[in-house]
């Protein structure tokens, strides 16, 4: 009896080995992945009231293209005016113009390349004069590549952490020191990303810069609560944009590897992100400060739990696998 228990046991484990194996070049074994995202279907909708962001001013670097476009988009619909910055006129002058006729409230564009600090305070100064300081600032700006670290030059280092560290920080304390002067109260919001906690290869200096702009966001929820200023941070997970996929997975051949690593089976979309962006910035969250927030389908602890990958262990394997456990005998 026990033999034939253990042949059986000692045939499924090969099984079991061979669809592991499967699993790793054909990406695909077991669970048919990607099929439970029909149980997590995106929302495009607005989620606040309508009105929510009223009489609100709403800063968005980097708000031209991918999801700070998406972000301007909702808090312009909920009712703030928004600024939009960064380094290409046309394009935030072509995004302002469609969101401000979809919307109906103005959506005005500023030139700035957040890595100068000049700029950034002569981007405030505009600010200033169309719209006044504002109540909202998502610091969204951010430039990466992939790049195995031993052939990143001392420039592709700097360039990266100047826009993403050095231009949160110059955009941030500009604002902020105003903000102070004026005795007005604002939410900061800043977007990281999942590696900002774990670090990750190929992408070493936006990984580094990413998770300076966390301890900066954190460190300012502490110190500036006194003057009415929240800071928290969104950490997204793959959301597809030309921005993004373009200099992260140019050729597309890591995409269906991501997607099968995700619990929710699908990509985020700029339209939730948004969502999420407008409840933090808004007074319906007035209590949120230092909040860190990961917003990935469940791709982090995905990838960080060791067993995960027997999720493609069919039920007849489990049965098998389970007499193996329970029959071990010492140890
Ligand atoms: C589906 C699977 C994969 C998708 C995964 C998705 C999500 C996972 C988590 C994602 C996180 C995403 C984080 C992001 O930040 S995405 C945002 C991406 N958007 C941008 O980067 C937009 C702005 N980017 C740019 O403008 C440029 O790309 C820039 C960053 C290079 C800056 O441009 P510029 O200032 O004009 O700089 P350059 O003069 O061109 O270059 C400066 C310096 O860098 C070197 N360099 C540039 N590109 C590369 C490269 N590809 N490899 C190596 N080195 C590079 C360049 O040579 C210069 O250095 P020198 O020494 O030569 O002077
Ligand atoms: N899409 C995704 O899957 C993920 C994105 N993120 C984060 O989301 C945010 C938005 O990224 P995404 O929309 O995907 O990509 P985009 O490339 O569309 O957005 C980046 C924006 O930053 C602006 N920018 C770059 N350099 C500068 C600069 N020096 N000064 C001012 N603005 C600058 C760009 O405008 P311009 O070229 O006109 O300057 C662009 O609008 C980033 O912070 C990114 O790190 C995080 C995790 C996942």
């Amino acid at each position: 009896m026990a033999a034939r228990v253990l042949g059986r046991a000692g045939r499924l484990a090969a099984v079991v080995r061979s669809s592991a194996l499967q699993l790793r070049l054909h990406g695909s074994a077991g669970l048919r992945f990607g099929s439970q995202a029909s149980f997590f279907p995106p929302l495009g909708d607005a989620m606040l009231p309508s009105g929510s962001f009223n009489n609100h001013v709403a800063l968005i670097t980097g708000g031209g293209t991918g999801l700070g476009r998406a972000m301007t988009a909702t808090l312009s619909q909920l009712g703030a005016q928004c600024i939009i910055a960064s380094r290409k006129l046309d394009i935030l002058q072509r995004t302002a113009e469609e969101i401000s006729s979809q919307t109906g409230n103005k959506v005005h564009a500023v030139q700035c390349d957040v890595r100068d600090p000049q700029a950034v305070s002569q981007c405030v100064d505009q600010m200033e004069a169309l719209t006044g300081l504002p109540d909202v600032i998502i610091n969204n700006a951010a430039g990466n590549f992939v790049c195995p670290s031993e052939r990143l030059s001392p420039n592709a280092w700097k360039t990266i952490t100047d826009i993403v560290l050095n231009g949160t920080a110059f955009v941030t304390l500009e604002l902020g020191k105003r903000l102070i002067q004026n005795q007005k109260g604002a939410s900061f919001l800043a977007i990281t990303t999942i590696y900002a906690e774990s670090g990750s290869g190929f992408v070493v200096p936006s990984a580094s810069a990413k998770a300076g702009v966390e301890a900066l966001y954190k460190s300012l929820a502490a110190e500036w609560g006194r003057y009415g200023h929240r800071f928290n941070i969104i950490q997204p997970g793959p959301i597809r944009t030309k921005g993004a996929f373009s200099r992260l997975d140019p050729t597309g051949a890591f995409e269906k590897a991501t997607i099968d690593r995700i619990p929710t089976g699908r990509l985020g979309t700029p339209a939730e992100i948004a969502n999420l962006a407008a409840y933090v910035s808004s007074n319906y969250a007035s209590w949120m400060s230092g909040a860190v927030i990961r917003f990935d389908g469940g791709e982090y602890v995905s990838l960080a739990g060791e067993f995960n990958e027997l999720r493609s262990v069919t039920p007849d394997q489990w049965k098998i696998l389970e007499v193996m456990i329970r029959n071990t005998k010492g140890s």
